[in-house]
């Protein structure tokens, strides 16, 4: 039936003011209406359509993306968003495209890392996306051991030229998004070599492809690293190989075609090298943005699964039925909420981690700038950490809510196969999610060491202040590397409990805000000790083997949980709808508003191409002959 709302009756039994709480979703009213504007502006243009992606070949798919990335830009041009609307315009097009790294990356690396003369020289450019950049660091044969790069630039003094090489194979560049058939330009990272030197691992400017005719430039091979993971999903994206057959600067350093990005580092006219005096690590901060946005995102790519599978779990009935009245919804059955529940705190608790995230990262950039580099490690310890705990849960809650929805979670028509394809590789890029928690293991071992050094004044503060609490921590002599290797295993799952409690203290802090809105403060903190009772019943063995907790705190808080999901099942549908996702958004038939699942599964299965004909293609050649018992003489 067309426009009953199936899910009223649910939508009824909530206890607390939607609307409230999807500004509490957005961050702000002005966010909010932001939000809404723009995501109904996306769903009702045509221009934006997606349910026909996982159809679409990879050539069409990729010009797909390419008319969609042109379409955008006109749209945004032309009703002149701003910033703030333009990104939201891109999540709510929901397609990952070369535009992701020539904003997400490019720019802020020049932003973030270029001096003022490379700022005015290129920023102009790449802000009207008459260049287009990308991210150029991985290559074949190193991605994690950044200063296991090979690619060189070799600076030569007597023509002032920098001269960029891809010295073997695996100095190829591999995997930058964007490379393989969009970039004008790249920052490419390179080993800097000067007067015979070298000096480390820096970024470089450099054009890639003739602003003319997109051919590439002397010296430069580029092209496509082929079909990813799943139909559709990433393979919007061009990721690329690139390699540089002794590329020449052919302009002077400030306004090169290849520049260096100086601001950690100088290379003066005669030819030496000067390290300045801010911290060498400067030159990853690009990707400590981006894990901050990563991190940001994750709640995003959380709620949507979880929107779907929550509506779908109220709208499916299996056995129970009393006297032929109907089945149970499988949201009733305590196995469903026991899965599904702590993901839908999860999704809340990432949402405000993900905004504290932005905070710290914006004092730390302040700090930055004035030359106060104390709070950097700290700085990246979160992000790394927080990145591979947010998106570890993320693809795997997408997945837990592909099965939460049973068979029909694995048709594309549910919408979260592709959702697992583009999501899963966030658990790699931006730095493998086992080699981050090891940089957290390595930061707070560093912080236990000096907590047992007599030498250190310093007292541990921020996130990491609870150390001075822990009695044996303060006991510990030992020193930092020592056995690390041996631990490493060991490091990683204290790094994950030591990200877990900022998750959770984040968004106890967040509950001690003042909340407007009937009921909505205590739907979150209904969610919250969800959250800490979930991690703590996962994780009991942990903490009974610690004497954390006695056995009977691990009764008690199963049964707490117990209760917690009770509280939340009146309340599930308008938990996830607050989210405030249109249809468009989702992408889903198993999570659509209205909840009419059935019929609009019937009529899409209709719509598939092999429905197109009743008999298919091939039934002469290889199914007849097979019935007829002639496939021994048909020609295969
Ligand atoms: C159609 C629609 C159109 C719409 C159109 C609309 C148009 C308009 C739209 C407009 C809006 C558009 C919106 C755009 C959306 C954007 C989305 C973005 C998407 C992004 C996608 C992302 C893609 C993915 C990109 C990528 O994937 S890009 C590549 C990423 N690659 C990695 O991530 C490598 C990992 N590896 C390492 O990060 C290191 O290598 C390693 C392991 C740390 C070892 O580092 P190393 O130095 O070797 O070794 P250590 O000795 O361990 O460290 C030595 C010392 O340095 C310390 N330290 C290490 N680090 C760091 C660090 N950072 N910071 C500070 N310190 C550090 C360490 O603590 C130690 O300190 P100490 O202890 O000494 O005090
Ligand atoms: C979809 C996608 C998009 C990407 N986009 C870009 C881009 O735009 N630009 C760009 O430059 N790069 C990009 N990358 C590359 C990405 O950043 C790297 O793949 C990532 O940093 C991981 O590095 P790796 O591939 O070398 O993994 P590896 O380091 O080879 O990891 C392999 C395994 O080894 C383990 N391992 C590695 N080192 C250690 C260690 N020290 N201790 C213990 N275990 C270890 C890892 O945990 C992992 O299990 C992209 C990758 C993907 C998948």
């Amino acid at each position: 039936m067309e426009g009953v709302d199936h899910l009223a009756h649910e939508r009824n039994k909530s206890e607390f003011d939607v609307d409230a709480m999807k500004i509490v979703w957005a961050g702000s009213p002005h966010a909010f209406d932001v939000s809404d504007r723009i995501s109904k502006l996306v769903a009702s243009d045509p221009g934006f359509r997606k349910d026909n992606r996982s159809t679409l070949s990879r050539k069409e798919l990729f010009k797909n993306t390419l008319r969609k990335a042109a379409y955008a830009w006109k749209t945004i041009v032309d009703l002149r968003l701003s910033e703030e609307e333009a990104a939201k315009l891109r999540f709510y097009v929901d397609e990952p495209a070369f535009t992701d790294l020539h904003w997400g990356m490019f720019i802020p690396a020049i932003k973030g890392q270029g001096t003022e003369e490379q700022q005015q020289k290129w920023l102009p450019l790449a802000y009207k996306m008459q260049i287009i950049g990308c991210y150029a660091q991985t290559e074949l044969g190193h991605g994690s051991n950044v200063q296991g790069l090979e690619t060189t630039a070799t600076f030569d003094s007597q023509t002032d030229e920098f001269i960029i090489h891809s010295p073997t194979l695996t100095s190829s560049k591999w995997w930058p998004g964007g490379l393989g058939k969009v970039a004008t330009h790249a920052i490419a990272y390179a080993r800097l070599i000067v007067g015979g030197r070298e000096h480390g691992v820096h970024g470089f400017i450099v054009q890639l492809r003739s602003l003319e005719d997109h051919s590439p430039l002397l010296g430069i091979t580029v092209g496509d690293i082929g079909m990813k993971f799943g139909n559709g999903a990433y393979n919007t994206m061009d990721n690329g190989v690139l390699q540089f057959d002794h590329v020449l600067d052919v302009y002077s350093i400030a306004f090169a075609s290849i520049a260096v990005m100086l601001w950690v580092s100088q290379v003066t006219c005669e030819g030496k090298y000067k390290q300045s005096d801010v911290p060498r690590q400067l030159v990853y901060g690009t990707m400590v943005y981006v894990r901050q946005t990563i991190v940001a995102d994750a709640s995003c790519a959380l709620s949507r699964a979880v929107c779907i599978a929550t509506r779908y779990s109220a709208v499916r009935r299996q056995f129970g039925s009393q006297n032929g009245g109907p089945e149970t919804q499988v949201i009733d059955y305590k196995t469903q909420q026991s899965r599904l529940f702590p993901l839908l705190a999860s999704a809340y608790a990432f949402r405000f981690i993900g905004e504290w995230l932005k905070w710290l990262y914006a004092d730390v950039t302040q700090r930055l700038q004035a030359n106060d580099f104390s709070t950097l490690p700290e700085a990246h310890a979160c992000t790394a950490g927080l990145k591979s705990l947010t998106t570890t849960a993320t693809a795997d809650g997408i997945e837990e809510c592909r099965k939460l929805c049973g068979g029909h979670g694995y048709l594309c028509s549910s919408g979260l196969p592709e959702l697992f394809a583009v999501y899963v590789p966030a658990c790699t890029y931006e730095g493998d999610n086992t080699v981050l928690l090891l940089q957290v293991a390595r930061f707070l071992m560093k912080t236990v060491s000096q907590l047992g050094s007599r030498l250190s004044s310093k007292k541990p503060v921020g996130t990491i202040a609870y150390m001075t609490r822990v009695e044996h921590l303060m006991q510990c002599r030992c020193g930092v590397q020592r056995g690390f290797a041996e631990l490493s295993a060991d490091l990683v799952e204290a790094a994950v409990a030591h990200c877990q409690l900022i998750v959770v203290s984040k968004f106890i802090e967040k509950l001690q805000q003042e909340i407007p809105g009937k009921g909505v403060k205590q739907q979150l903190e209904v969610l919250c000790n969800i959250y800490a009772l979930f991690l703590l019943h996962k994780h009991q063995g942990d903490f009974l083997s610690t004497g954390c907790i006695t056995p009977k705190h691990a009764a008690l808080a199963n049964d707490e949980l117990r209760s917690l999901y009770s509280q939340v099942r009146p309340n599930a549908i308008a938990l996830v709808d607050a989210f405030n996702y249109t249809d468009h958004y989702l992408g889903s038939i198993l999570g659509c508003y209205d909840g009419n699942v059935y019929p609009k599964l019937y009529e899409a299965a209709w719509k598939d191409p092999l429905n197109e004909s009743v008999v298919p293609d091939g039934y002469h050649l290889y199914i007849r002959p097979l019935l007829k018992q002639e496939i021994r003489t048909a020609r295969l």
